[in-house]
């Protein structure tokens, strides 16, 4: 049973809302303020703590130094958490069989003497205020929600649990909250749902750490706010484990991304590296695309062997031996020397397991054994034959050999560019896109290489020369996989070395600056905690970034992100169904604990060869290590809807159906057959404007139509956005393909040309589901005639 609170937005429950008095609103406003006040202190005292942290950095061991820059960035970090927990601190209230009241929020506090005051929603004991039933109580006897205005309680919605006559089955736990919140316009930023969380998704945000996470379910039902919101319980739940590693969260495109990135620093997490497949060989990032052919072959696992074959081809000795010149005599090895010592190279690289890079100084060791010792051979016997007496008189006694200089030979010699040439043909230093360049512009040597692949295949991966962007998203795990397989080059590692040097020279040298620095930023953030003082709503990652401007602590999530090789503690993928087989192992080379959470739908596959099931997916890189979990109510769109998106199912022949709306009723979808174009667009775009009020509208269409209808809609929106513009997810008009539209939300949807939409290509009725499931409140359908 729901009780709620007179807020005119609200739905008015059965009940009668006088149950809920004034009085009982003031006194949740005195414990609600009397927990503001104890966050405005713990604020204080964390900035203050941080700001002598960092005042105190000064003249120590390095050790000392990082100690004390780690515990730096846990203080600003819980600054920055107590800063996010500003807003809707005090979530609600649970009521217990045993008379206790739990007060739940954003965070965790406790008063002076360790008794706990609020409850943060991640505890163990906070599961029962999302799971709790009439059927299943959990020891609950009432849930309340509180709504906060800034620091005011404005509206309380009580579940009244212990009324045993209500029937718990397909229950939505808080329904007065939860329809309130999904009635809200959107933003065109995800919201968190700390307060609404329903019971089947704080299973899953609760699931265990290890092993990978398949949460599946259809559009809209939460896979992706509830993927974020078990990030940051894992962060909470697991944080010894995971708070020097981090949580990688990976994306459709950077669009989508700056769509959910408000979240996790919402919720006080930080720790987290937001990027999609393109982003993970730094410093390069790609949002550039292949054909789709081209991007199957290069996604296929039959890359695996393809690329550790053209390393491999690069093992090569000349068929004639080679020369070499030492000092002023040449010298010759055979081909026979030259082929048993890249034999001798592979038999090293296996046994020691090393990549292929780590071997060159083995064969150039070798190779200058060889080279300086036969010259020695050659000088001694020449000394030998010489007649020294008659040589330089008076020096009878001389040995000659005494002025050999083996090392400096050695040394000579391994710097000279005809050395460096004569290793190249047996074990030339190689690069991840030198080799795939060559794949991709050298037909001879991809014939070779590339058995695996039919011609057709082959041929698809040529690249045509010249090339404005080199490497798109589909190279980046090719590129990942050949610099595991190939190790830094060491020029690579004598230039990072070099830099080190030069670094900490610099670190040296700008010590006592910096700390005058770090002391001033001290003073700067106490000043700006006292002005946020709840008035000010900032941002828990400005409390960082004060600190970070500076340089004196550097952020988890930035060390991460241009580390490409950086063990994270938990990897989270959303639109797992796009990924390749080849970007599922970059991703579990980056997890090596293998702790995961894929969220997907494999009804909304975009390209053809994606996977049938998820253990087609994942049993080459997980087999026994992966669990399913499912996800079955809509929470954006309407029944409506849904009905209409599921049309799309059946009429494709698919076994698949769309979720359960959580708001069975609302406006049917209309069709309209536009003969004049030009003119019907701007005009529907107007009248569904008006309709929605303050949300948003979107037009979805053909990537063929995108700029014309864009054009259209300008006319009578100038400030309408396309995909690629800055403003996009601001804009109150927006134009995209079903592609772009992935993941993202809008409160009304006009769909034009969806015959199209659906005729092109064989998953074609997939990206018009796509489009379909996109409105929170209406959709249409232009059809062209
Ligand atoms: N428990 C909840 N309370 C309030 N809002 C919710 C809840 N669960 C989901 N939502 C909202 O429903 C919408 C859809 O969620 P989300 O985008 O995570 O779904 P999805 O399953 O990832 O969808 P898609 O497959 O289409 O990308 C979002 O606006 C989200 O905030």
């Amino acid at each position: 049973m729901s009780v709620s609170s007179a807020q005119p937005e609200m739905t008015q429950s059965e009940t009668s809302q006088s149950e809920i008095t004034q009085a009982e609103i003031a006194a949740e406003q005195a414990r609600v303020s009397t927990l503001y006040d104890r966050l405005d202190h713990l604020r204080r005292q964390a900035e203050e703590q941080l700001a002598s942290t960092i005042r105190a950095a000064t003249s120590d061991t390095d050790q000392g130094v990082r100690e004390r820059q780690h515990f730096a960035e846990r203080l600003a970090q819980r600054a920055a958490a107590l800063t996010a927990a500003e807003r809707g601190l005090v979530i609600g209230r649970l009521d217990t069989d045993t008379g206790d009241r739990l007060y739940l929020g954003r965070i965790g506090m406790a008063d002076d003497d360790a008794e706990p005051m609020l409850i943060d929603w991640r505890a163990p004991v906070a599961a029962a205020f999302y799971r709790a039933t009439p059927a299943e109580r959990l020891g609950i006897r009432r849930r309340r929600h509180l709504h906060l205005r800034q620091r005011e309680v404005i509206g309380i919605d009580d579940d009244v649990l212990d009324f045993t006559a209500v029937d718990g089955d397909g229950q939505l736990a808080g329904e007065a909250a939860l329809l309130n919140a999904l009635r809200q316009a959107r933003t065109g930023r995800m919201a968190d749902i700390v307060a609404t969380i329903q019971a089947e998704q704080d299973k899953i945000i609760r699931s265990g750490l290890s092993g990978i996470l398949v949460v599946e379910g259809g559009p809209g039902t939460g896979k992706t706010v509830v993927a974020l919101h078990r990030a940051a319980y894992l962060l909470y739940t697991h944080r010894d484990r995971l708070a020097d590693k981090g949580i990688l969260v990976i994306g459709p495109n950077r669009t989508f991304l700056r769509y959910v990135e408000q979240v996790l620093p919402g919720l006080g997490e930080t720790d987290v590296v937001l990027g999609s497949i393109g982003d993970l060989y730094p410093p390069l990032r790609t949002a550039a695309v292949d054909p789709p052919a081209t991007a199957m072959i290069k996604g296929d696992p039959r890359m695996v062997d393809l690329v550790a074959a053209a390393i491999v081809d690069h093992q090569r000795y000349p068929e004639d031996g080679l020369t070499v010149r030492v000092g002023d005599e040449e010298h010759s090895l055979d081909a026979d020397f030259c082929r048993t010592l890249r034999d001798r190279a592979r038999e090293r690289a296996a046994q020691l397991q090393l990549p292929h890079n780590r071997v060159r100084p083995f064969v150039v060791e070798r190779l200058l054994d060889e080279l300086v010792g036969r010259e020695l051979d050659r000088l001694e016997k020449m000394i030998d034959e010489v007649d020294v007496p008659e040589l330089i008189e008076g020096e009878e006694d001389l040995d000659l050999r005494g002025f050999l200089d083996p090392k400096g030979m050695r040394a000579n010699l391994a710097q000279s560019e005809a050395f460096s040439r004569a290793a190249d043909l047996i074990w030339p230093e190689l690069t991840p896109e030198g080799l795939l360049t060559e794949l991709y512009t050298d037909a001879d040597f991809r014939n070779r290489v590339a058995t695996g692949l039919t011609p057709a295949e082959r041929d698809s991966l040529t690249r045509p020369e010249p090339v404005e962007e080199p490497w798109t998203i589909s190279d980046v795990p090719l590129l990942d996989e050949l610099a595991e397989l190939l190790g830094p080059a060491q020029e690579l590692l004598d230039r990072e070395a070099a830099e080190q040097r030069r670094a900490q020279a610099q670190r040296d040298s700008e010590s006592l600056e910096l700390d005058l620095a770090a002391a001033e930023a001290a003073e700067l953030a106490l000043e700006y905690a006292d002005e946020d003082h709840g008035e000010i709503l900032i941002e828990g990652s400005e409390v960082l970034s004060r600190y970070y401007d500076e340089g004196i602590i550097e952020p988890l999530a930035d060390r991460a992100r241009r580390d490409r090789e950086w063990a994270y503690g938990h990897v989270i993928v959303d639109e797992a169904q796009e990924l390749s087989p080849m970007a599922w192992r970059m991703l579990a080379r980056r997890c090596p604990t293998g702790s995961m959470t894929a969220v997907g739908d494999l009804a909304q596959a975009a390209a053809p060869d994606s996977p049938q099931s998820w253990a087609a997916a994942l049993d080459p890189v997980a087999a026994g290590r992966w669990r399913r979990e499912a996800l079955t109510v809509s929470y954006r769109s309407t029944g409506p809807i849904l009905e209409y998106a599921n049309g799309i199912l059946a009429a494709a022949g698919s076994d698949a159906t769309a979720p359960r709306a959580a708001r069975p009723d609302g406006d049917e979808p209309w069709t309209s057959t536009a003969t004049d174009l030009v003119r019907e667009l701007p005009e529907r775009l107007a009248g569904e404007r008006d309709l929605i009020g303050e949300g948003n509208v979107a037009v979805i269409t053909t990537p063929d139509r995108v700029d014309d209808c864009l054009a259209l809609a300008r006319s009578a929106f100038p400030e309408a956005a396309s995909f690629a513009d800055e403003d996009f997810l601001e804009a109150p008009v927006a134009v995209l393909t079903p592609e772009q539209s992935k993941g993202l939300e809008f409160d009304s949807v006009i769909i034009v040309a969806p015959d199209e939409i659906r005729a092109a290509g064989p998953r074609g009725h997939a990206d018009l589901y796509v489009a379909a499931t996109r409105p929170t409140r209406r959709l249409g359908l232009l059809q062209l005639p």
